[in-house]
């Protein structure tokens, strides 16, 4: 009758796995630190930021994006319009659309570490055609002249 409550331990593994796609993503990136800003205040290094109530939000949103993506598998462009959208918004703060991939990759990390030998050439392929749907919706609000490229 002294078993650890099962909502704690959900809720623990959830952030285990969404601090291995931050730290990954900023390893794999560090000049992505820059664009996380909160009420103008930059973070000093990626542990601040790591640690920051504001940007483990900004994941739980990336997150509830891509779940409402594989919802809506059999119907994206139902949300082309959000997701583009969504894209010019990325734009407006900095974001380079190349940093999705690297987003990306992170998720393929974070799926890899998370699932172990579940996570098959079969799984991985269906992840990255995906996440793939999602960033080629969010840059079709891409303004190219403003990138410059
Ligand atoms: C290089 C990667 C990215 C950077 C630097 C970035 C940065 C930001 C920033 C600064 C904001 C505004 C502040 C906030 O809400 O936290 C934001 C909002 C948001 N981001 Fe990202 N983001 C990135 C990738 C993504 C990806 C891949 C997704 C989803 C697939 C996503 C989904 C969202 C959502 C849903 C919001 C809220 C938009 C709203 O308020 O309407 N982000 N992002």
């Amino acid at each position: 009758s002294h078993l650890p409550d099962p909502c704690l331990l959900h809720q623990s593994v959830k952030r285990l796995a969404f601090l291995s796609l931050c730290c990954r993503l900023f390893e794999l990136d560090p000049g992505l630190l820059p664009l996380f800003q909160y009420n103008c205040r930059q973070f000093s290094n990626a542990q601040e930021c790591l640690s920051s109530p504001e940007f483990l939000d900004h994941i739980r949103k990336v997150m509830l994006v891509i779940d409402a993506a594989v919802t809506h598998l059999e119907n994206l462009p139902s949300l082309e319009e959000y997701l583009s959208n969504l894209g010019k918004k990325h734009q407006g703060v900095g974001v380079k659309l190349d940093s999705f991939s690297v987003v990306g990759e992170s998720l393929l990390f974070m799926l890899e570490k998370c699932l172990g030998t579940a996570f098959s050439p079969d799984v991985r392929e269906a992840w990255t055609r995906l996440y793939g749907a999602v960033v080629k919706a969010m840059s079709r609000g891409w303004d190219v002249r403003k990138e410059g490229k």
